[in-house]
C-alpha cells in the first residue's frame, strides 16, 4: 500500500463529498470495476440423465447431471463468464481404497468436461485434483496409519491430472495440498503432450470452517474422518501462505489461489502486491451459505452484499473470484 502523494488542502478547501455528489461524479473516480469475465462457476456434477437435485446447505444451487451441465456453462458463456469449474458429487460405490475412479477416463468429471468442450468450446473447463470426492475417508490423500501420506497421494494426483488434460480441461486445479504437486504435475503434462494446460494452483488454501456445504454438496460431510489441518495451512499464518505462493509459482504453476476468500483478503492483496501474477480468490460454500441465510431472512438485500463482496476482491488485487454467485452476478452486471 502507497500512502498518497499530495497532502489534502485543509476544509474546506478539501470537502471529498465533492465528488460524491452525482452518480456521474461517483463513476468518474470509480477505482475498481467488477465484470463478468472476472467470475469463475464452480459447479456440481452427478450421476444420472436430465436431473438436477438443489444442495440444502446452498440455496439456488443444485448439482447437475452431465447432460444438464452443458447448458448451464452455454448459458455461463452467453453471459460473459469465462471459465467454468467441475466438482463431482461421487456415488458411495465409487470411492474406494485406492481412488481409482480419480484417473479414469469415464468418470463424472471427466465425461462433463468432454461433453462442455464439444458443445461450448469457448468456455475454459477448470477441474478440481485431490483424491476427496474418490476417498472412502473423504481425506485428500491416501491415508497410512491415520495420516495423509504425500508422496504416493502425489503419483495418484499426476494420474489425475492427465486424465483431466487427456479429456480436454483448459485449466487443472490442484486443491490438496501435498507438498510438490504442481512440479510434479507439470512435469507430467509437459512429458505427455499437454504442455498448454494451465494450472491453477491452490496455494494459500487453509484449513477452514468455512467448507462445510461444499462437503454436503459433494456427498463429502458423512465421509471424512478427522481434519484436514495436516496438510492446509493454519489460518493463523500469513508468512506460511505467502511460502506456498511463491514455492506452486516456481514449481509451475500460471495461476494462483486464495481460499476461502472473504476472510482472507489480506492474502490476496499480500499475493498480488508481491508476486505480481494472476491471482484469484475463492468465495467459498460458507460464505455463499451465510450471505444466502441472512438474505433469505430478510436481514440482508441480496443484490447489494453479493456485488459488494464481489467488488471486494477486485479491490484487493484479485484478477478473478470463484463463486457460485457468478450466474446471479453476470445477470446484475447486465
Ligand atoms: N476443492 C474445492 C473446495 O474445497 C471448495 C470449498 C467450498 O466451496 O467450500
Amino acid at each position: 500500500m502507497t500512502s498518497p502523494s499530495a497532502p489534502a488542502p485543509a476544509f474546506p478547501a478539501h470537502r471529498p463529498r465533492r465528488l460524491r455528489r452525482s452518480p456521474a461524479l461517483r463513476a468518474m473516480v470509480r477505482q475498481t470495476a467488477l465484470t463478468p469475465a472476472d467470475l469463475i462457476w464452480p459447479v456440481f456434477l452427478m450421476e444420472g440423465e436430465d436431473a438436477e437435485a438443489p444442495v440444502a446447505s446452498m440455496p439456488g444451487v443444485s448439482r447437475r447431471t452431465v447432460d444438464r451441465i452443458v447448458p448451464a456453462a452455454r448459458e455461463a458463456a452467453d453471459l460473459g463468464i469465462p471459465a467454468i469449474c467441475l466438482f463431482p458429487y461421487t456415488a458411495a460405490e465409487a470411492r474406494t481404497e485406492d481412488c481409482a475412479e480419480a484417473w479414469s477416463p469415464e468418470n463424472l468429471t471427466n465425461r462433463a468436461i468432454r461433453a462442455i468442450k464439444q458443445a461450448v468450446p469457448e468456455i475454459a473447463v477448470m477441474t478440481d485434483i485431490a483424491l476427496d470426492p474418490y476417498n472412502i475417508n473423504g481425506q485428500d490423500g491416501y491415508v497410512e496409519d491415520g495420516y495423509v501420506v504425500n508422496d504416493r497421494t502425489v503419483e495418484a494426483l499426476v494420474r489425475m491430472a492427465l486424465a483431466q488434460a487427456e479429456a480436454g480441461a483448459d485449466i487443472l486445479g490442484p486443491s490438496d495440498m501435498m507438498d510438490g504437486r504442481i512440479g510434479a504435475i507439470r512435469a507430467a503434462l509437459e512429458a505427455e503432450g499437454h504442455g498448454h494446460v494451465a494450472i491453477m494452483s491452490y496455494a494459500a488454501k487453509f484449513a477452514s470452517g468455512f467448507y462445510g456445504p461444499f462437503r454436503d454438496a459433494v456427498g463429502a460431510s458423512s465421509a471424512l474422518k478427522g481434519d484436514k489441518t495436516t496438510y492446509q495451512i493454519d489460518p493463523a499464518n500469513r508468512d506460511e501462505a505467502l511460502r506456498m505462493v511463491a514455492r506452486d509459482l516456481a514449481e509451475g504453476a500460471d495461476m494462483v489461489m486464495v481460499k476461502p476468500g472473504m476472510p482472507y483478503l489480506d492474502l490476496c492483496a499480500a499475493v498480488k502486491d508481491r508476486f505480481e501474477v494472476p491471482t484469484f480468490a475463492y468465495q467459498v460454500s460458507g460464505e455463499y451459505a451465510m450471505m444466502q441465510a441472512a438474505i433469505q431472512n430478510g436481514w440482508l438485500q441480496g443484490e447489494a452484499v453479493m456485488m459488494e463482496s464481489l467488488l471486494a476482491f477486485k479491490r484487493a488485487g484479485c484478477d478473478g473470484i470463484l463463486t457460485y454467485f457468478a450466474p446471479e452476478a453476470a445477470r446484475a452486471l447486465g
